[in-house]
């Protein structure tokens, strides 16, 4: 479908709703793939950034495990088919009736956090007569240079094992005959774009693999977590994020050994571009200081702006004239933050154009809410188009 046959079927479609191209999502994954593939890296897909089970079915055809942050996740990835072998759980406050979900079922990895968490699964495997795999989640204080709220890599965050604890938490490893250490995991933070932070990770995750190898304690995987961040301001031409000087910074400055395997999660560079929400112009409300298009999707389907003040592009797919007006685009909701974005510059815009709101493949679907009590999300793929 050409991109004016795509906006045609949009036009038939009630509104609001998601629109994932799984064309785009392709391309984006043979890029990945094959930058990835030159060094036999190893990718468990964060089903956090978008956990669409027709998304899910295209990261399983290409081999990769997944990431997961929640029992419902772990469920979401073995009902879409992951090999449970492939993939990790992650997470400050697994409960226990998660960690035995994830026991019963064989995962490959326990990404642990604290050592008090550390015990509970001890416990729970001994109890259930199983083996945990455990990799321990290493905090490096490494800014990330992103949004503060999605920073994880500090000392004041609350992610990541206390060094205080390493000791003990070996200790327990060594002697126990239900956990098994398999390796460390970080993951500094997400939409990064200054690269050096992965390259100050690798000088950190280097001295604590030191630190592992002074102990004797043999580290199988290393896990650098995801966080490489897209270009929001270019969703067409930057469809596909930089892997390559990703990929080569871990390639260069980590210090990797025969036998040591090297793993990440990325979400958001794999997702956010394939995804756009279309949402249709209800009123142009002339204010006293500016003008408003208000719209029918609002921050219950899309939080991103709300939350973060995060730029999206935007676009009037109605109308093809120069962008020589301005609008905040608003939606309904009763909250002032409930903006996708301030003094846009659009064509004139009208009731009933459709309006898309771009590269919001990741952290769009899985942050709604039912704010306002609003209806069921509507996901469309380009699958749909077909029928
Ligand atoms: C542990 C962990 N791994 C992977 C990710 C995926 O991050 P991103 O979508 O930025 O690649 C996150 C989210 O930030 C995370 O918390
Ligand atoms: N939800 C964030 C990303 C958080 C990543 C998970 N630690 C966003 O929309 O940008």
């Amino acid at each position: 479908m050409t991109r004016n046959e795509q906006i045609k079927w949009f036009k038939e479609q009630e509104t609001p709703f998601y629109f994932y191209d799984l064309e785009k999502l392709r391309m984006v994954l043979k890029a990945l793939d094959h930058e990835m593939d030159q060094y036999g890296y190893h990718m468990h897909y964060a089903l956090k950034a978008n956990a669409n089970f027709k998304v899910l079915t295209e990261m399983i055809d290409h081999g990769y495990g997944a990431d997961c942050v929640s029992g419902g996740e772990v469920k979401r990835a073995l009902e879409a088919g992951f090999d449970p072998q492939k993939v990790v759980f992650a997470g400050v406050g697994k409960s226990d009736s998660e960690i035995k979900y994830a026991l019963e079922n064989e995962i490959g990895c326990f990404n642990v956090e604290s050592l008090e968490e550390l015990e509970v699964i001890e416990e729970l495997a001994k109890e259930m007569n199983k083996t945990a795999n455990i990799a321990l989640r290493l905090n490096p204080d490494v800014d990330a240079k992103t949004h503060h709220y999605i920073t994880t890599g500090l000392n004041e965050n609350k992610f990541g094992l206390n060094p205080n604890d390493l000791d003990s938490t070996l200790a327990l490893l060594k002697k126990s005959k239900n956990l098994t250490f398999k390796g460390i995991h970080f993951h500094i933070g997400s939409q990064i774009t200054e690269l050096s932070a992965f390259k100050h990770l690798c000088l950190k995750a280097n001295d604590f693999l030191q630190w592992f190898r002074d102990h004797k304690l043999k580290v199988e995987w290393v896990n650098v977590g995801g966080g490489l961040g897209i270009d929001y301001e270019n969703p067409d031409e930057k469809l596909i994020p930089d892997f390559a000087n990703f990929f080569r910074i871990f390639h260069q400055f980590l210090n990797l050994e025969n036998g040591q395997s090297l793993h990440f999660e990325l979400g958001r560079a794999i997702v956010a571009q394939m995804g756009e929400f279309i949402t249709r112009v209800l009123y142009i409300k002339k204010g006293i200081s500016r003008s408003f298009a208000i719209v029918d999707g609002g921050m219950s389907e899309l939080i991103r702006p709300a939350l973060y003040q995060a730029f999206h592009k935007i676009e009037n797919l109605s109308q093809k004239g120069d962008p020589d007006h301005k609008y905040d685009v608003v939606g309904p909701i009763c909250e002032t933050s409930d903006t996708f974005g301030k003094q846009v510059s659009l064509p004139k815009t009208k009731r009933g154009d459709l309006i898309s709101v771009r590269s919001s493949g990741a952290y769009g679907e899985v942050m709604a809410s039912q704010y306002n009590l609003r209806g069921p999300l509507k996901i469309l793929t380009s699958d749909d188009e077909m029928d």
